[in-house]
């Protein structure tokens, strides 16, 4: 999880930016597949920062790696999410640029839990547009997929193969890639479906847009 935190010196002096990337760890159970082969978990959870390689099979001495959060097999998605991703989620409707992504070898459970996220994350964002009656947002959202060095919009079918630009005020962007302005939690959610249905490895951009004119 990436959290950029802008900051000011006092007085309006040097704008500086000051980058916080937490890094969480999130532990599997075996499958029931898993399980039938007599498969063992090779990785410990001693406490909530740390994981130990058990080396079941005793050939190097046991090693434990350390990390701002450790998730155990037990732990439900809804613990990692309010644990290790709600703030750096809900951030981005602070005007905090901010990004979320699972990283992991194939069958680790990055879906299962980029899914969880991305259900608990939208709940979250709109109850806080809900209660926040004397503003008005606008959320944008987009979908993209990068394949042998290929970029696809997966809310535009038509698309193929995007070109990326450096562009000077907004830094790296996706040519021609579609916004689809939100109009509710359910269009969300049916933009997620699309999305989902098409492919399993892909980037959303929630772009969260205060429009201050109301107050
Ligand atoms: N925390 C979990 N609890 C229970 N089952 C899980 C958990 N995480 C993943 N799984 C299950 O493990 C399997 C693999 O998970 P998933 O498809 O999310 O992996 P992945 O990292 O996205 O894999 P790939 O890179 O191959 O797409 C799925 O059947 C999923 O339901």
């Amino acid at each position: 999880m990436i959290q950029r935190t802008p900051s000011t010196t006092p007085g309006g002096g040097t704008r500086v930016r000051e980058e916080k990337i937490l890094v969480t760890v999130r532990v599997r159970p075996l499958s029931r597949r898993e399980q039938a082969l007599y498969d063992l978990i090779a990785w410990d959870c001693p406490d909530d920062h740390t994981i130990l390689f058990k080396n079941p099979n005793q050939e190097r001495p046991a090693t434990s790696y350390k990390f701002d959060k450790v998730f155990d097999p037990s732990c439900s998605t809804l613990k990692v999410y309010e644990e290790g991703a709600k703030n750096v989620a809900l951030s981005a409707l602070t005007g905090i640029n901010a990004t979320i992504f699972a990283y992991g070898q194939t069958s680790s459970g990055k879906t299962y839990t980029m899914r969880g996220i991305t259900e608990n994350a939208v709940t979250d964002i709109f109850e806080h547009i809900k209660n926040t009656q004397e503003r008005a947002f606008v959320l944008k959202v987009s979908a993209l997929e990068i394949y042998n060095e290929s970029v696809i919009d997966l809310l535009n079918r038509e698309s193929r193969h995007l070109r990326l630009l450096d562009d000077p005020e907004r830094g790296i962007i996706v040519e021609k890639l579609v916004e689809e302005v939100v109009k509710d939690i359910n269009h969300l959610r049916h933009l997620i479906g699309i999305c989902e249905g098409i492919l399993q490895h892909f980037l959303y951009q929630l772009f969260c847009v205060r429009d201050n004119s109301t107050g």
